[in-house]
């Protein structure tokens, strides 16, 4: 479970989110939704503890951030080392078993070649993978699928279906609305620093088209083609 308690960050004059509280119980699959610049990240980072601010993250003794798997827009690689020493590393810092990564290599990665000459699909899964081998509980997804192939577009869907049904708590955001619509519990439209929508599925098509309303707009007018 993830609780936010009037959780607010600002950069200097830009307050990005606003005293938001909201709770993301256990064994359900929670999407993040909002323009470029509304915060998703930020938000995703606060909860991680990669940046300070003010509210509460699950009460301030808690040890989840021990538990929690974040996988960032953009990962960074030591340079020179493999794919299979990156994911050992990861294992290590948690405790975790580092055999049969070959057998779980399931996104069939070149474990043998330096991450960072990864192309940005393959970076983007090897960190994937790196946290799906650590014992976590909470697993925060920034645009999980941003630049990867198809198929392993469907076997992240699938595999966080498996997260839900084995009772974790996944955070997910994407600018792709039906790879959301797909797996969320509920989808939270961030906007100007608040949480202005909360979603249910039965609302998703409405939301969808809510959305494709607001944004096209005039704007094809507006080109001209
Ligand atoms: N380290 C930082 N220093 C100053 N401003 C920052 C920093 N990180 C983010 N911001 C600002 O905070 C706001 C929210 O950025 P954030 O990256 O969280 O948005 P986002 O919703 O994840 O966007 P995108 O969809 O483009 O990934 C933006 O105005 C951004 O410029």
């Amino acid at each position: 479970m993830v609780t936010l308690t009037k959780l607010s960050k600002s950069f200097g004059a830009n307050q990005v989110l606003k005293s938001i509280s909201a709770t993301f119980p256990a064994g359900g699959v929670y999407g993040i939704i909002g323009e470029n610049g509304a915060g998703k990240t930020t938000l995703f980072r606060c909860i991680a503890g990669l940046l300070t601010h003010e509210g509460a993250v699950n009460g301030v003794d808690d040890t989840f951030r021990h538990r929690l798997g974040f996988l960032q827009t953009n990962n960074f690689f030591f340079p020179k080392m493999t794919g299979r020493e990156y994911l050992r590393l990861l294992c290590q810092a948690r405790s975790a078993p580092d055999d049969r990564l070959d057998q779980r290599n399931v996104f069939d990665l070149p474990l043998e070649e330096y991450a960072e000459n990864y192309s940005t699909g393959m970076k983007k899964k090897l960190a994937l993978l790196g946290v799906l081998l650590q014992p976590n509980d909470i697993f925060i997804l920034d645009e999980p699928f941003n630049g990867v192939d198809i198929q392993s577009n469907i076997l992240i869907t699938e595999i966080i279906r498996e997260l839900k049904q084995k009772g974790k708590t996944v955070l997910i955001s994407s600018h792709i609305f039906s790879t959301l619509s797909d797996t969320c519990d509920e989808i939270y439209l961030l906007r100007e620093g608040y949480f202005v929508k909360k979603v249910s599925p039965a609302d998703y098509a409405s939301l969808e088209s809510e959305m494709i309303d607001v944004t096209v707009g005039d704007r094809l007018s507006r080109l001209g083609l």
